[in-house]
């Protein structure tokens, strides 16, 4: 047995449930779920106290989507129950665990875009009356509003709002309808610095004093010692530990989470000879009305060979455009995209041969198609070339597969084979596949958006080992990320985005002075808007 003991989850309650004594809240009991002949979930149990801040940890893929969504009734366990307040429940659907206080706040958003905050929680009721009475729904939920430290307009649609604003919203949402048990997956990926801790603060708060019961999917060490009681360990589909935060290292619930794997060694930096031409470079690029959320405006932004250039920003701020304009998926209003001196139009065409390689924000929605094989997204770049680079009018699906079959191993892909749809790849492994397909080959250009966005650790660690390789190899990188952490890890210079504008630049590493990007992200300087050369 490795030096972390598997630790037996012996029903100990936290500290909070210590006080309202032991039977747990909600516990599942040998949960089991089977995809075909793949057993993505293995007699799995857990219990939640009231008043407890539960960890889910586990790799991408270990199968803690899968847990929930069984607990939550989205999915049909072959074998286990759940048991709720000392009762064995029938949770056939979600609007079942809804009604039994069980709700879940999602890593994607599931408000509607064009109606308000006060109209969203409404509609989201169980019963919403044939009649809606909005002056005292109005009333009502300022009232509860009044109640919470979390704020969010009630007559703003929700499109208008920022991202950390939305995220609230869904919260506030759960609590409005009433859950004692609250499902948190990776909330705070959205959010800043700032945000997290305020959100999980609160919500740590109204477990202790509610007895509300809080199990949190998250990838950060951090968020687990600051916040959680207890933590449940997966790894491939089977409870590998479960414990006391207080009695656990970060390097114990590693280890429980990968066993003695080692982590991807991140590459020194190659020192590049001199200044060299931009292979990428924008000049005045307009998008959108000036000021309006995502809207662009760059006088100049170059990025060189052999260079990482930082795109920082609070999210909304122009970041997802500016990817969307480097890869095609929307044309600019005004300006030019150049790659190697030449105007760049991002079409397949283009993007092949001048070697640019994105990944953009939520892969399988942007760049994979959802029902097609995992083998056939992989080929995506290349079906149509032989491997001279002249076009091919048959497909060669041995071929395929074999690409498939190495870049799944190359990068540490969890499917169940190369013709498995990607859409049932868990998230963190579609991220995986689309990076596999945009590295492979040669690339003079990658642009990567949130490339870590709901990795585990360990894959976090390989995929910042790929990016800086590629840096090494002399590919231009323009990383746009949410995680200020990242950007400062990986890139060479900084370029920090506000309100469409690049507001302020320096140098990344450890050279970079994170309070002063921050306030930059906030719009809080009049500092210089000169573009980043
Ligand atoms: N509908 C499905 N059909 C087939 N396989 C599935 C389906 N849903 C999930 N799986 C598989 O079950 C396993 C567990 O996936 P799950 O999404 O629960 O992992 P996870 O721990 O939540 O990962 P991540 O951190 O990447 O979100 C994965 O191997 C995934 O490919």
């Amino acid at each position: 047995m490795s030096a972390v003991a598997i630790v037996e989850d012996v029903a100990e309650p936290g500290p909070a449930a210590e006080r309202r004594g032991v039977r747990p809240l909600l516990e599942a009991i040998g949960l089991t779920k089977r995809f075909g002949a793949f057993t993505a979930l293995d007699a799995v149990s857990i219990e939640l106290h009231a008043g407890e801040f539960h960890a889910l940890l586990g790799e991408n893929g270990a199968g803690k989507s899968t847990l929930v969504k069984c607990m939550l009734g989205y999915y049909h366990p072959d074998d286990g129950s759940v048991i709720l307040d000392g009762r064995e429940q029938t949770i056939a659907s979600p609007r079942d665990a809804r009604r039994l206080g069980i709700g879940m706040v999602y890593q994607h958003f599931t408000l509607v875009p064009s109606m308000t905050v006060l109209e969203n929680l409404v509609m989201s009721r169980t019963e919403v009356p044939g009649v809606i009475d909005w002056k005292s729904e109005r009333r009502a939920l300022s009232q509860f509003l009044e109640t919470m430290p979390l704020k969010v307009p009630l007559d703003t649609k929700v499109d208008r709002l920022s991202s950390g604003e939305r995220q609230k919203t869904e919260i506030l949402k759960q609590l409005y309808l009433g859950s004692r048990v609250l499902v948190l997956d990776e909330p705070t990926s959205v959010l800043t610095p700032d945000e997290a801790r305020e959100v999980l603060g609160f919500l740590r708060a109204l477990a202790s004093e509610s007895g509300m019961s809080v199990l949190l999917i998250t990838h950060k060490f951090a968020e687990v010692t600051a916040f959680c009681d207890r933590v449940t360990v997966l790894r491939k589909g089977a409870k590998v530990g479960a414990g006391k935060v207080a009695e656990l290292s970060t390097a114990d619930m590693a280890e429980m989470m990968i066993g003695e794997r080692e982590l991807a060694a991140v590459p020194d930096r190659v020192a590049h000879a001199g200044e060299t031409e931009p292979v990428l470079s924008a000049r005045n690029l307009v998008s959108g009305d000036a000021g309006t959320r995502g809207s662009v405006a760059i006088e100049q932004l170059d990025v060189r060979a052999g260079e990482i250039v930082g795109i920082a920003g609070i999210s909304g701020n122009g970041q997802t455009r500016l990817v969307e304009l480097i890869s095609g998926q929307a044309r600019p209003d005004a300006g030019e995209i150049r790659v190697k001196g030449k105007t760049y139009d991002a079409s397949r065409a283009a993007a092949q041969a001048m070697k640019v390689r994105c990944l953009p924000e939520e892969p399988l929605r942007n760049a994979c198609v959802g029902k097609m094989s995992v083998a056939e997204n992989l080929a995506f770049r290349a079906f149509d070339r032989a491997p001279d680079g002249k076009p091919r009018r048959l497909l060669d699906k041995g071929g395929m597969r074999r690409d498939a079959e190495r870049l799944i191993a190359a990068y540490s892909v969890k499917t169940q084979s190369p013709s498995a749809r990607i859409e049932t790849l868990s998230g963190g492994n579609v991220q995986r596949a689309v990076l596999a397909r945009e590295l492979s080959g040669e690339t003079d250009l990658l642009v990567a958006a949130n490339p870590c966005f709901g990795l585990d650790f360990g894959a976090v660690a390989d995929i910042r080992a790929q990016i800086l390789k590629a840096r090494n190899d002399g590919a231009a990188v323009l990383l746009v990320s949410e995680d200020l952490d990242e950007v400062v890890a990986l890139s060479d210079r900084i370029a920090v985005m506000f309100e469409g504008r690049i507001v302020f630049e320096c140098e990344g590493g450890e050279k970079a002075d994170t309070r002063q990007i921050g306030a930059h992200m906030a719009g809080h300087s009049a500092a210089g808007t000169e573009g980043l050369h």
